[in-house]
Formats: C-alpha cells, structure tokens, sequence
C-alpha cells in the first residue's frame, strides 16, 4: 500500500509539514465523542435488508452517520509527522457498522437517483475503495470495476498518471470494465487533493463511461480535492 500521504498538488505538500498543516491541529482521537449505543430500530432494519426506498428518511441515516464517525479513528502522525491518520478499518471489523455503512451509502444511492440515473458500475480505487465498492454494488444492483495502481491488472489496460507527494503514479482500468453509456459511481475511502479520484473519473471517461457523481466515506476539506472533479460529489461524514 502506498503512503496515504501520497499528495500531489503544492496543497498536499503542505500537509506534510507539521507546522503549517491544519491537520496537525485538527481533534486527535482523544476528542472523539464516544461510540453510540447499538441502534434497534437500523440494526432490525439492516437484518431484514430493507431497499433503501422503504425505511429511508433523514434521521435513520443521521443515526448512521453518527455511528460510523464514532467508529472512525484519528491516528496523529501517520504514516508521517504531520499527517491526522483517518483509519476506517474499525469499520469493517463490525458486522453492524459494516452493514450500516453499506445502508448509508445505499441511502444515499436511492435519494439521488432516480430510476433511470441508477449507476450501472461502481468503480473502486485501489485499495481502501475496494472494501465497501463490491458490496455497495450488488446492494444497488450494480456492477463492480476496480482502479488499480499500474501492473496490476491482466489483459488490455487504459492508464491515467496522477500526481503524488513525490512524483507522478498510475491508475489503470481493464478496457472491458465499462461499457460505452453505462452510468458509473466512483467510490472510495477518503478524498485529499482529488488527484487519485480525478484520474480514475478520467479513466472512466476514457471507456464511454457517464459519470453520474463521486462517493467518500471521508473528506480532507481544506485540501478542495472536490474542484478537480466534475461530478456530484457525496461525503458520508464530516472530517477534518
Ligand atoms: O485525494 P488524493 O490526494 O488523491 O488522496 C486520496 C487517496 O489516498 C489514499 O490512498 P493511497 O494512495 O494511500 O492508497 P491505499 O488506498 O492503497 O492506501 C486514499 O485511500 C485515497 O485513495
Ligand atoms: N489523512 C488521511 N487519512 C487516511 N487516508 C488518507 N489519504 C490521504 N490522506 C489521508
């Protein structure tokens, strides 16, 4: 896995350093509100995988955000000094966050389009995005493409360059991935400078594939990785 911190655009550089990076001064994981009790009513809700247009207002996905930011870590100073870590792993070593967060996000899907906007592909990015991008997919009735770091994957490939903290690196997808036309979703964990999520709406483009909008559980705001992309762009939960 490459350095999280793989940030590309002079913004990013700065989050390198300690002094002059917000993230440094961001709450650390001691001022984390404390986990919330189990919700009955989205744990019943999520056993019985309700569609997302049966049970789906507002305050059911509050109550799983609420949740899942609680279960978010915040490690200071990885993989470098500077760096507010944002570790979603506790996410998936739960069987009810897991399920919630597959819930908000299936939410999420249902509220904002309509039925013939549904994606056909979600595409994932290589690594974090390939966690929850297969089962969002199959919980939307969708297909699952995966963004891979160049190398990686058999086959004919179409590649991107993006930039990195120190340098450029790639991303590639399998020509067959998309189809031409087939409405896509790009998800992944976290968005910083938007340089990886940019170069995968690229490659999606590249394909004939419609970009129908961007999914992140987290978002790094004062980086404004969200202006190089020119789709919707969702945050699940708020961050630093
Ligand atoms: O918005 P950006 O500045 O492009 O950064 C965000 C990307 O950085 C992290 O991935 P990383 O490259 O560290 O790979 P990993 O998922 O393999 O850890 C994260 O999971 C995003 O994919
Ligand atoms: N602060 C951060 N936490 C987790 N993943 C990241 N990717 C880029 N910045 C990150």
């Amino acid at each position: 896995m490459s350095s999280p911190n793989n940030l590309a655009t002079p913004s990013t550089t700065s989050t390198t350093q300690a002094p002059a990076d917000p993230a440094a001064t961001a709450p650390s994981t001691s001022s984390h509100p404390p986990a919330s009790s189990p919700d009955p009513t989205l744990t019943s809700n999520a056993q019985r995988r309700l569609p997302a247009s049966a049970a789906a207002g507002p305050p059911e996905l509050a109550s799983l955000k609420i949740r899942l930011r609680a279960a978010v870590r915040q490690i200071p100073d990885f993989p470098s000094k500077g760096i507010l870590f944002e570790d979603i792993m506790p996410i998936f070593a739960d069987a009810s966050l897991h399920e919630a967060l597959i819930r908000a996000l299936d939410l999420h899907v249902a509220h904002t389009y309509g039925p013939d906007e549904k994606p056909d592909v979600v595409v994932g990015l290589d690594a974090r995005g390939f966690l929850f991008g297969p089962s969002l997919a199959m919980r939307i009735g969708a297909g699952f493409a995966p963004v891979r770091k160049q190398g990686k994957l058999p086959g004919p490939c179409i590649t991107a360059s993006y930039e990195k903290e120190y340098g450029q690196d790639f991303f590639q997808m399998q020509s067959d991935a998309i189809k031409p036309g087939q409405k896509v979703l790009v998800v992944d964990d976290l968005i910083a400078t938007g340089g990886s999520a940019a170069a995968a709406g690229s490659l999606v483009k590249q394909l004939g594939g419609t970009l129908v909008g961007y999914v992140f559980i987290l978002e790094l705001d004062f980086l404004k990785g969200r202006d190089k992309l020119d789709a919707p762009v969702y945050t699940l939960l708020s961050s630093q």
